[in-house]
């Protein structure tokens, strides 16, 4: 799904994470934000009750994903997350398995902890690790870290081509995600920090120029 060579793909899908505040989900929508994440992970400065998330996930606009993140969170509360919130997507961060992903019947993408040294998995091998997996989310932290850290990692270190979509995070911001998106031709980007005053506080211009030039760099034909 991604293209080393020519270009293939011609719009990048962008991801909103760790909102918290009903006003920056609806600017998020009116600009154009593809997908929204809602954060559960234990201890993150941007984690949700299901019922906040609830009334974030009533004001989307159509059109907009709703994702609910985990970081090995019990079955019983990503359970009681679906019901209530009724994501179209769930992402997990933590050691959970393909078996454990899939059993919500919910679509998911399962994230890549790219901060170590050695990766757990090469890429190349996730698909068959991760058979029922929408697609991968390449992020910065460590295994066992938490993501939202704002830091990035080398994006020479993913793989030419997959055989499923995978979304860029880590440390993307309005001031690189025009060359990430190049260099990396993802499926998507996601950014929390990048668009942040504060953990969990969206600032409105840093996610309007963050949208403006992922635009440009889909429409960069150099
Ligand atoms: O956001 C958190 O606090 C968090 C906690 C535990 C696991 C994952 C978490 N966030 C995941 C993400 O939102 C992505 O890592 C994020 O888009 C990338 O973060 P950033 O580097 O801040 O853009």
């Amino acid at each position: 799904m991604s293209a080393s060579g020519n270009r293939l793909l011609f719009r990048t899908r962008v991801k909103f994470c760790g909102l918290t505040r009903l006003g920056d989900v609806r600017l998020a929508c009116e600009l154009g934000a593809d997908a929204i994440g809602f954060v559960f992970a234990h201890g993150s400065p941007r984690q949700l009750e299901p019922e906040e998330a609830r009334a974030m996930r009533i004001a989307l606009a159509p059109l907009v994903d709703a994702v609910a993140l985990f970081m090995d969170n019990p079955a019983d509360e990503v359970r009681e997350v679906v019901r209530q919130v009724r994501p179209s997507l769930l992402q997990f961060h933590g050691s959970e398995d393909d078996a454990f992903c899939r059993s919500f019947g919910v679509p998911y993408l399962k994230a890549v902890a790219m901060g170590d040294e050695t990766q757990a998995t090469p890429a190349t091998a996730l698909p068959a690790q991760f058979p029922a997996a929408a697609g991968f989310l390449f992020d910065s932290h460590r295994r066992g870290g938490s993501g939202g850290s704002g830091h990035t990692f080398d994006w020479a270190r993913l793989p030419a081509a997959m055989d499923k979509p995978f979304v860029l995070a880590g440390g993307i911001t309005a001031d690189n995600v025009f060359d990430a998106i190049l260099a990396v031709q993802p499926w998507g980007v996601d950014v929390s920090s990048g668009i942040e005053s504060a953990p969990g506080i969206k600032d409105g211009d840093k996610m309007r120029r963050f949208v403006e030039e992922v635009r440009r760099a889909d429409c960069y034909s150099g």
